[in-house]
């Protein structure tokens, strides 16, 4: 993996200067091939060129600020609130290269604990200033965006000072980190005592434990460790109303589990500022492997069968026909030719990749995991590319968004959305959703891939590429998210995992209803009676 990304960066992942993603000539002309002529080229915009109100930020509640976290960790310079100023979604970083009103905050709080952000939150509070909780900034359905709401200020809380390992408990097997602590970070530091957090999303990089729990992530081994939130042993939360600990037991019966109101909050409730973890030895074998099965049908319902017979291997990820297309057109050299040759050879007409990681103790305990997978697995029709095909991928896994940096700058409209749905309805929606995106678009190249599978369902994630529109490039891509939003709405979750920040708030209510959406609201005013925390987000 790369070294760590500076979470301040906006425009683009890729640091300037750094190598980004290559696309080589091959990919281009497949693409041009299937989309047409990009849009305009557009290059990210340098802070300079970019307009930033003042700071509204009265000289008083600046100054309470400052008595709680020290001068120099209350920053009202423009380049400060540039850098935290929305998250990563396609909106996001198109509006660094076509400007228009950037929603930009009016300070950056930086606190150094727990403590400081609970006094901070009192603060805002007195003060009635808005307060976006703010880890790697990596949000792509506008959850960090700087949204004052109907308050005098708006500030973000940027946890990045919060980056401690809190304490290790290894007889139970829980890690408490603070909620700044990135990806690697948490890696690092429970590799020290011998154990791992297996929370790999492709956003690791930059993305926080505070952000994976208020988001309820899913990183790309969650078929063997879990989701983020089922990883989750216990929170601190700072609220507008005081501190709030929650998680005492592994598990317990003692009224619905507030720990999961807590994970999931989106920032909307309070600040996590500790997140009690499970955690896992780290493992000493790893084994990821390629296959290639006849179609979607044949590869989804092999999926379904591998989740419902317990065989699921940690990282299963099915791409497909698009996205297996994509992924060989875009790799090219005389390994995707030998492969195709392969493929034709076997009569495979519609392949479909499948990526199987497992990760465990010793080579025996892989082997065992492996013969049951790879009896499912032929019995499918499915063909074996061997290790090479599971390396590649798991080398470039977090390419993607480099990736997408190269293609915004050559014109092209790209993004990504997700969902999930139980298995009777799995096709039917990736159906209506394909259909619904392809409808937007002049030409388009949709791709789908299942990432994350369940005994009774699977989520759904697709990437979208389309020449982008030169005269109205972000309504070109908010109609199309509009469309595929209606598609799911009914046949799925408006998220599996991306989470729901403003982007999702207008669907939201279709999927857990008025009651549902007044229990939320009832859960805000008693944590938060003014409506300082985040506002727009999750709620509304
Ligand atoms: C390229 C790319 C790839 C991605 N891949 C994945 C993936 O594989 N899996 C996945 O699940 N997601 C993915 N995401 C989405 C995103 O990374 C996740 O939602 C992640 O969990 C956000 O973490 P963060 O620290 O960046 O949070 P932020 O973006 O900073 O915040 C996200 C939300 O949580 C709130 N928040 C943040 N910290 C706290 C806190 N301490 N207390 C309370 N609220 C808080 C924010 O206010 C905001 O509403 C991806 C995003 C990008 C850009």
């Amino acid at each position: 993996m790369s070294e760590l990304v500076d979470h301040r960066l906006r425009g683009a992942w890729t640091p300037e200067g750094a190598d980004a993603a290559h696309l080589p000539a091959k990919a281009m002309r497949w693409l041009t091939e299937r989309i047409g002529n990009p849009g305009d080229p557009a290059r990210v915009i340098p802070p300079a060129g970019l307009r930033v109100p003042e700071s509204s930020l009265a000289a008083d509640a600046e100054e309470a600020l400052r008595d709680v976290v020290g001068a120099a960790h209350v920053q009202t310079e423009r380049a400060e609130r540039l850098s935290r100023a929305g998250g990563l979604s396609y909106l996001d970083l198109l509006r660094r290269r076509h400007p228009g009103e950037l929603p930009v905050p009016d300070a950056v709080v930086l606190p150094a604990d727990p403590d400081e952000v609970q006094r901070v939150l009192e603060v805002c509070v007195r003060f009635d200033l808005a307060v976006v909780p703010f880890g790697g900034g990596t949000s792509v359905v506008g959850g960090v965006r700087a949204a004052r709401g109907d308050k005098a200020a708006v500030i973000v809380l940027d946890l990045v000072r919060l980056d401690r390992l809190v304490s290790v408990d290894p007889v139970s097997r829980i890690a408490v980190l603070q909620a700044g602590v990135r990806g690697p970070q948490a890696e690092e530091l429970l590799a020290e005592h011998g154990f791992t957090l297996g929370h790999i999303p492709q956003s690791h990089e930059r993305a926080t434990i505070g952000g994976f729990a208020a988001t309820r992530s899913a990183g790309q081994a969650s078929s063997g460790y879990g989701r983020f939130e089922d990883m989750v042993t216990g929170v601190r939360l700072a609220t507008p109303c005081g501190q709030w600990r929650l998680g005492v037991a592994p598990a317990s019966a003692a009224g619905p589990d507030l720990r999961q109101l807590a994970v999931g909050s989106e920032g909307a409730l309070g600040v996590l500022t500790e997140v009690g973890l499970r955690v896992r030895p780290v493992p000493k074998v790893r084994r990821y492997q390629g296959y290639v099965l006849d179609g979607w049908d044949t590869a989804a319902a092999l999926v379904r069968r591998l989740a419902q017979s317990g065989a699921l291997a940690d990282v299963t990820r099915l791409s497909d026909e698009d996205e297996t297309e994509v992924s060989l057109s875009l790799s090219g050299g005389w390994k995707t030719a030998a492969v195709s040759r392969y493929l034709k050879a076997r009569g495979v007409s519609r392949p479909c990749l499948l990526i199987l990681g497992w990760e465990a103790q010793s080579t025996r305990e892989i082997a065992l995991r492996r013969a049951e997978t790879g009896r499912l697995v032929r019995a499918a029709g499915g063909l074996s590319l061997g290790k090479a095909a599971g390396e590649s991928w798991r080398k470039g896994r977090f390419n993607g968004p480099r990736q997408r940096d190269a293609l915004l700058d050559l014109g092209v409209c790209v993004e990504t959305l997700e969902t999930a749905a139980h298995w009777s309805s799995v096709d039917t929606l990736r159906d209506a959703v394909r259909t619904a995106l392809r409808d937007s678009f002049d030409s388009s190249v949709v791709m789908c891939h299942i990432s994350h599978a369940y005994e009774t369902g699977a989520s759904l994630y697709f990437t979208v590429l389309a020449a982008r529109s030169v005269e109205d490039p972000e309504g070109q891509w908010l109609r199309a998210k509009k469309a595929a939003s209606e598609a799911i709405t009914g046949l799925g979750t408006i998220s599996h995992h991306h989470a729901v920040g403003m982007d999702h708030a207008p669907y939201l209510g279709e999927e857990i209803g008025e009651i549902g959406l007044s229990v939320l609201a009832a859960a805000k005013a008693a944590v938060d009676p003014t409506g300082i925390m985040n506002p727009g987000k999750l709620i509304g």
